[in-house]
């Protein structure tokens, strides 16, 4: 059996590759940048006046003047005037440009202005004050996001004052979130005593939604010859397929074979680990991947975040960051030889310190614990006794 190191291995080589496109950029939010942001001028491209007041040259305040007569507006959005006589000022708003002939900027707040004559009511003022100096932010032509950076709220700025009206990003993958099980029925639906509403496609539909993904929910009964029908279909139209369901060693747990069938070549089955023992995992020569989770919800759900999350960022270029790591609250023991994935509530300790207190739940059948919980500690699986105060990593989703 593979240990969860080795599965999350075999699941990062099989990526998929992800087209880029062309999009207008208010779409472009969350997805991730296939070309590089260049400054297409200087930032900020002129000497920007950064205060409400006037402009004046610093050489006639050095020399005692205090009072300025006012020679005009400098609104922004206008070509720099210029002062002609530097004993002289002009009045100027933040973001015009800094008229020619001034280098400094006094706030109205540091003013008196009576009858068209400034007087300037501070002795601290430095030359080249309140000005926003053209190329002090960034140059000309220099590389302001690299590829593989998602856009999020400041680099959509970016892209929008470097003129991208249209941004190359990765293409979203389209991936079937598919539950597999007789005793599902849909959210809609009243169940019988012995049947449940399915939950676990919408769980992944939120955690690959955020992450990038465009997914459709879909649903199949216990039946291998249907599955089989259905999912070489659904195979030929998704990048990918994410299963729940159906993988364990019961009666009616057709996803292995049914995928054999479809030609869908297992990578591994089983990984060394609690919750999620049974997770299958495999990949078609045509480079379709194919997950199948477990089916209890905390199963799913620790799978996803362990291998589909990294994976789908992966496949989109975004870098795969390592989990936070905090310390245990309590001290926990667990005797079997698995990694075990422990449900935990994050603190912080008045001292700063990252601190996990351990929510087991009553097992990966109960998803409501899910509820109180912040994200799974990872413990490894050659020991049984894990003590207070040690740290560990932890794979959050808050
Ligand atoms: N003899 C063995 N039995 C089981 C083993 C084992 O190793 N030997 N492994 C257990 C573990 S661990 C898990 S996890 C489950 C995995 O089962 P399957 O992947 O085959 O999933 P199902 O049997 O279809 O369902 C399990 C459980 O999950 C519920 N479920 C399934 N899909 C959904 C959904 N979309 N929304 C909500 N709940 C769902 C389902 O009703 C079952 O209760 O197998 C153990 N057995
Ligand atoms: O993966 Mo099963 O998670 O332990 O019930
Ligand atoms: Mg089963």
């Amino acid at each position: 059996m593979l240990s969860v190191a080795e599965a999350h291995s075999v699941v990062l080589n099989h990526l998929l590759v992800t087209p880029a496109e062309p999009i207008p950029l208010p779409q472009a939010a969350g997805r991730v940048l296939r070309e590089p942001l260049t400054a297409d001028r200087d930032l900020p491209p002129f000497n920007r006046v950064s205060m409400d007041g006037i402009a004046i040259q610093y050489a006639a305040f050095e020399t005692g003047q205090r009072q300025f007569r006012v020679a005009g507006t400098q609104f922004a959005g206008q070509p720099a005037q210029t002062l002609t006589n530097e004993t002289a000022c002009l009045e100027v708003m933040t973001g015009a440009m800094l008229p020619t002939g001034t280098d400094t900027v006094i706030r109205y707040e540091d003013l008196q202005i009576t009858d068209g004559l400034a007087e300037i009511r501070i002795d601290a003022v430095q030359a080249g004050q309140n000005v926003h100096h053209r190329a002090t932010d960034r140059k000309q032509n220099e590389e302001l996001v690299p590829i593989g950076t998602r856009l999020g709220p400041p680099e959509m700025a970016v892209a929008a004052s470097v003129g991208k009206a249209t941004i190359l990003v990765s293409k979203r993958p389209k991936i079937a979130l598919i539950s597999t099980g007789d005793e599902l029925v849909d959210v809609s639906e009243t169940p019988e005593p012995y049947q449940i509403r399915r939950s676990n496609t919408y769980l992944l539909q939120t955690v690959l939604q955020a992450a990038g993904a465009e997914t459709t929910l879909l649903h199949l009964p216990d039946d291998a010859d249907t599955m089989e029908t259905a999912l070489k279909t659904v195979l030929q139209e998704y990048d990918a397929l994410v299963l729940s369901g159906g993988v364990s060693a019961g009666k009616a747990d057709f996803v292995p074979n049914v995928m054999e069938r479809l030609g869908v070549r297992q990578r591994f089955h089983q990984v060394a680990q609690r919750p999620g023992k049974p997770l299958w995992f495999g990949a078609s020569d045509e480079g379709k991947v194919v997950f199948g989770l477990p089916g209890n919800p905390v199963s799913t759900f620790l799978c996803a975040y362990r291998y589909l999350l990294p994976w789908l960022k992966a496949s989109l270029g975004l870098p795969v960051l390592p989990p936070s790591v905090a310390r245990l609250a309590r001290s926990v023991s667990f005797p079997p030889q698995l990694t075990y994935f422990l449900p935990v509530r994050l603190s912080v300790s008045p001292d700063g310190i990252g601190l996990a207190a351990p929510l087991p739940g009553s097992g990966s059948a109960d998803y409501a614990n899910l509820l109180q919980c912040d994200g799974f500690m990872e413990l490894p699986p050659e020991r049984a006794e894990f003590s207070e105060g040690e740290a560990f990593p932890v794979y959050t989703f808050r």
